[in-house]
């Protein structure tokens, strides 16, 4: 048990570092795609260009929406070597971060808002052997997060409220941005929640390196043009805020 499990710290490890290396990147989220045909849709994406799945697991307490949990993560694993960024909206991150880890998430990122130490729990998420990010709601303050950046990877910045694909970007998301990367030059930043093709290109003029995208993405009848198009958008924004 000992062996599979250093086996598998080595495995998420290595591919942290692929979704570090990876930006400027899109990662699609899941969240709405059609959940009878999953991996199909996978394949979709990837065959559109797709490196990184994002997924948004939701507890139905820490927000109002309830997706998925350690079975799915298991079967995507399974089905794809994409790494597997894993977006834990629920209220005790704690209680989930092993079964998730063993589940095959690569990067597993908590929110602020539901945790009372956010250090020990970065803490014991990197004992496990993956990356770990920690997010914030737009109406959380920012400096909340100051107490736990030098235990993170990366943060994730929140341009809707976390709970439902579909929802209109908030562009405070772009200042926590900009702040964020002139406090914090190497921090990766992640930012999720209403980017398309007008809104990738100022995330990353302000100095953001991934992008999740679920609707404008998944309610396309083209993957492969829509992560074209949002890649173009994304590629000449000029991303020297970093
Ligand atoms: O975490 C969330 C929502 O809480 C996201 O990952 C959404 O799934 C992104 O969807 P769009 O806003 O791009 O439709
Ligand atoms: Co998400």
């Amino acid at each position: 048990m000992v062996s599979i499990l250093v086996g598998m710290d080595l495995m998420n490890r290595a591919k942290l570092d692929s979704i570090r290396n990876a930006g400027p990147a899109i990662l699609p989220s899941v969240l709405n795609c059609d959940f009878g045909d999953l991996m199909a849709e996978v394949d979709r994406l990837r065959q559109a260009g797709a490196e990184i799945l994002h997924l948004d697991v939701m507890d139905g307490h820490f927000v109002p929406n309830l997706t998925f949990g350690m079975p799915i993560v298991e079967g995507l694993r399974r089905h794809t070597d994409m790494p597997l960024d894993v977006h834990l909206m629920i209220s005790d991150p704690l209680a989930y971060a092993k079964p998730m880890v063993e589940a095959g998430a690569d990067l597993l990122t908590f929110h602020i808002e539901a945790v009372s130490d956010p250090v020990d729990v970065a803490n014991k998420i990197r004992d496990l052997g993956v990356g770990v990010g920690v997010a914030i709601n737009p109406a959380t303050p920012l400096s909340s997060l100051d107490v736990c950046l030098g235990s993170v990877d990366m943060v994730l910045v929140m341009s809707v409220q976390a709970g439902f694909g579909g929802q209109s970007f908030n562009p405070v998301a772009l200042e926590r941005i900009r702040e964020l990367r002139s406090r914090y030059p190497d921090l990766l930043l992640e930012i999720d929640g209403g980017i398309n093709t007008e809104t990738i290109g100022p995330a990353r003029e302000a100095g953001c390196d991934l992008f999740v995208v679920g609707s404008a993405i998944i309610s396309s009848d083209d993957y492969t043009a829509a992560v074209s198009e949002l890649s173009d958008a994304m590629m000449s924004a000029n991303g020297g805020a970093r």
